[in-house]
């Protein structure tokens, strides 16, 4: 039974889910992260939040994890590229905290608006400030939303609830979208130039680090007020209480802080500033959603090779999953038939697929047969990275999928180029779902990829059999199957044995001296 551990705090929803779809789950929010890496060894999926930092060491750590489950949409606590090499599949819930993320950011508005906070703290401690509270109505103000994907279409529609004027910089943004959502769309230095509001909803990543930076706080209209509840760095927090100090900035509101936990920062205390403890996704009913959805994606992978919602693999969904399996299996074993044979200077990889496999999503199918492909070769490949690895390697690949008459159901061909030369296999699905060999290097030869297999490249001459039978013979190896294909009488011929156990390595040089043998290779298949 698949194990996960959940290591930050998520609605007791997600046992539920993990125990009701057959995973052994265990709950241990708040380990330190040299606690995390002791135990982690023994789990094939980590469910996280934002506090867990998943880094290459907790991975390195981590020799069974298969999947890091994120319950709500930031990863940037999780090392992907990592996480990829190391064939671990990073998938996180897109939507579940989205509105209530957005509801946040409009509190924050609100509150900066009419310093809501400080006018509390101030009233509850007896002073009736009244005329310290001066408010601004956010009624007909601009407001600017920098990154216009879940959270800020949201955030769009909301704040034209409240009648705001609502422009937007995304360079990813299409005008039909714009449109759509109401929302004008603008460069970022018009965005700054003209808002009365900013408030921010990009990942953050290295083209969004420090978006608002001393320069861009230059650009900002005097009286500006800044909302962030997307991610810490994308605020130069020094150059913001800078600006709050010469009162430029009018507010900020801060749900995210560069160093979280924030417990120390140098805008705790300015009076113009507002600060939640990332409370963004906090809501009982976000929570519930997150935990439940990320708990059902990780159990459908674990248990069914479902892949939902992944950062960096191809999406594979629950009822996808079992009709792609036979195809996937063909592909590895065509893969690793390739891989075994040629492990030398790989240029190409070509994968065709005609009949039924030409109809279905083709990217599982590609990485497992690449999976299949590098695997002899390079260690720890898999379906997650063998896309990668391949690109790291200049390998080329291309998929082609054909619309036309074929002699077999299904038919996946898979043919390399390497240093010397090309080479091609072609396989179909027999009964639907049996793996078979049906042609290497042109030549009809049917086989299926039993767990040891001897692969021939002879001439069809007199004697080859006899010879190939008092060797096997001689070295107590017993034939299981025998298959043979020939281009034309006399010709190049193509011999698939299957044998039962191991080939004796002395065997090897004795079939090699035989002399209408060109080639043999002894091939393994994963059963
Ligand atoms: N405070 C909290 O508790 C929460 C924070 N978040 C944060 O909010 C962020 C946004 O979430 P979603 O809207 O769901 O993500 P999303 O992926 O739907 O939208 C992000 C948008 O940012 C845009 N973008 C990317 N680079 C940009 C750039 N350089 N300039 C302008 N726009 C850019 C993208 O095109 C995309 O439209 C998450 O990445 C996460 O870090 C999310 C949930 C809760
Ligand atoms: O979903 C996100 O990106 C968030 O930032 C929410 O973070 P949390 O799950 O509350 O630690």
């Amino acid at each position: 039974m698949p194990k996960v551990l959940i290591s930050d705090k998520l609605s007791p929803r997600a046992v539920d889910i993990f125990t009701e779809r057959g995973v052994d789950v265990d709950v241990k929010p708040g380990l330190s992260p040299d606690e995390l890496a002791a135990i982690i060894g023994e789990y094939d999926g980590l469910a996280i939040r934002s506090a867990t930092k998943v880094t290459r060491d907790i991975l390195d750590a981590a020799p069974n994890l298969k999947v890091v489950g994120r319950a709500g949409i930031g990863v940037d606590n999780v090392d992907i590229p990592e996480a990829t090499k190391r064939g671990v599949v990073v998938m996180n819930t897109p939507f579940g905290n989205a509105v209530t993320t957005a509801e946040h950011a409009i509190t924050m508005i609100l509150s900066l608006a009419r310093q809501i906070p400080a006018a509390n703290e101030s009233t509850q401690a007896g002073k009736w400030e009244k005329s310290r509270f001066m408010g601004t109505e956010i009624t007909g103000k601009r407001l600017g939303i920098i990154g216009c994907g879940n959270i800020g279409a949201i955030v769009a529609d909301r704040a034209q609830g409240l009648k705001m004027r609502v422009m937007g910089y995304d360079p990813y943004l299409t005008p039909e979208n714009a449109t759509r959502l109401g929302i004008e769309k603008v460069e970022l230095d018009e965005l700054l130039a003209q808002a009365d509001f900013i408030t921010l909803h990009t990942p953050l990543t290295d083209g969004t680090r420090n978006i608002i930076s001393a320069d861009a706080l230059n650009k900002t209209k005097k009286g500006v007020r800044i909302v962030n509840c997307a991610r810490g760095g994308l605020v130069d927090e020094m150059a913001l209480a800078a600006a709050l100090g010469t009162g430029h900035v009018a507010g900020a509101a801060l749900d995210v802080f560069e160093n979280e936990p924030a417990t120390d920062n140098i805008l705790f205390g300015m009076d113009n500033v507002v600060a939640t403890p990332h409370l963004g996704a906090s809501t009982t009913e976000a929570q519930e959603k997150v935990a439940l959805q990320v708990a059902e994606q990780m159990a459908d992978f674990l248990v069914k090779g479902a892949v939902t919602n992944a950062l960096n693999m191809a999406s594979v969904s629950a009822e996808e999953a079992p009709i792609l399996k036979p195809y996937m299996v063909l592909g590895r074993q065509l893969g690793s038939f390739l891989g075994q044979v040629e492990s030398e200077g790989l240029q190409s990889v070509s994968i065709e697929l005609d009949g039924k496999a030409a109809v279905l999503n083709p990217e599982p199918i590609v990485a497992s047969t690449l999976a299949g492909l590098l695997g002899p070769v390079m260690e720890s490949v898999n379906m997650v990275n063998a896309a990668a690895v391949a690109s790291a390697n200049g390998i080329a690949v291309s998929t082609v999928r054909h619309d036309r008459q074929c002699d077999y159901e299904t038919l996946l061909r898979v043919t390399i180029k390497h240093a010397s030369g090309s080479r091609t296999i072609a396989g179909t699905l027999v009964g639907g779902d049996k793996a078979r060999i049906v042609e290497v290097q042109h030549i009809a030869v049917e086989s299926d990829f039993p767990a040891h297999l001897l692969y021939l490249r002879n001439y069809d001459k007199p004697g080859f059999i006899g010879d190939l039978g008092t060797l096997c013979g001689k070295y107590g190896v017993n034939i299981a199957t025998f298959h043979l294909g020939r281009r034309d009488v006399g010709g190049e011929a193509v011999a698939l044995v299957e044998i039962d156990g191991e080939l004796p390595d002395s065997m090897l040089g004795d079939l090699r001296a035989l002399k209408q043998v060109v080639r043999v290779d002894a091939l393994q298949f994963q059963q």
